[in-house]
């Protein structure tokens, strides 16, 4: 076998997905790189979440491949991904507001397949970068803030030690400061570990500060590829919406 030439981590390849036969994404491309923080922007319904989903496994493609590592993956499902090293924090957070905290890690360490031996040790790393999830990790993760809530879903995507991370939306529901707060611990983590990102967000001016690219969905189609600076005044991305 030869070794893998491709500098792309994470790629979508002729993707076409949709619901109940109406297709949202068709013949859709998009490729992040190694080391990359790739920010997907796009009016609602334009099918960005769909996009995650099929890159995580969630929502099979009925034509088109997932590669990772310059290689089409065969099996693709949300626990390979996982154990390829590669986390999602889905829209809403995706928690259990009944669960505490610790519960919810549980959970995580379980979808992540990490061994019982290993589970304080991945605790107490994801404290040092999220520490407020320490100090609620007894409570009922209903009883948190969105912003709470938001950290509790990062710190359970972080419990793999991902190399690649799918967000959906983080900002959702927080004001800005608290969004601030959150991406900051991620950016410094993806810079000291070389994480890829892809970061879907309608929070562009946020979003744009931690972004190495950005890519503009339309319809289900990329209208738009470039660097951040192109989008970062506001005429410029009115007339993408
Ligand atoms: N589970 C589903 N069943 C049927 N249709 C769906 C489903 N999920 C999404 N859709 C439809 O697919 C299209 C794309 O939705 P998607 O959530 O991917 O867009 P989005 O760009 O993420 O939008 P938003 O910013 O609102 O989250 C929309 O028309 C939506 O109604």
């Amino acid at each position: 076998m030869s070794m893998s030439t491709s500098s792309w981590f994470l790629e979508g390849r002729g993707l076409k997905v949709g619901y109940g036969g109406r297709p949202v994404l068709e013949g859709f491309d998009v490729r992040l790189g190694y080391d990359e923080v790739l920010c997907l922007i796009g009016h609602n319904g334009a099918g960005k979440s769909t996009l995650l989903k099929a890159l995580f496994g969630l929502v099979a493609p009925s034509s088109g491949e997932v590669w990772l590592e310059g290689k089409p993956i065969q099996n693709l499902n949300s626990r390979f991904m996982n154990a390829n090293g590669i986390a999602m924090v889905p829209e809403g957070r995706g928690i259990f507001p009944g669960l505490s905290v610790a519960e919810i890690m549980r959970l995580g360490f379980w979808a992540a397949g990490i061994k019982p031996a290993d589970q304080q040790a991945r605790l107490e790393w994801v404290f040092e970068i999220l520490p407020m999830v320490k100090r609620f990790y007894n409570q009922r993760a209903g009883t948190l803030s969105g912003g709470q809530q938001q950290m509790v879903s990062l710190g359970r995507a972080l419990l793999s030690q991902p190399r690649c991370l799918l967000l959906d939306e983080p900002s959702i529901g927080l004001a800005p400061k608290l969004f601030q707060d959150l991406m900051g611990p991620i950016k410094a983590l993806q810079q000291e570990r070389k994480m890829s990102i892809l970061i879907v967000e309608q929070n562009v001016k946020e979003a744009l500060k931690i972004s190495d690219r950005v890519i503009v969905m339309k319809s289900g189609a990329l209208i738009k590829e470039g660097d951040p600076a192109e989008f970062s005044d506001n005429t410029a991305l009115m007339e993408l919406y």
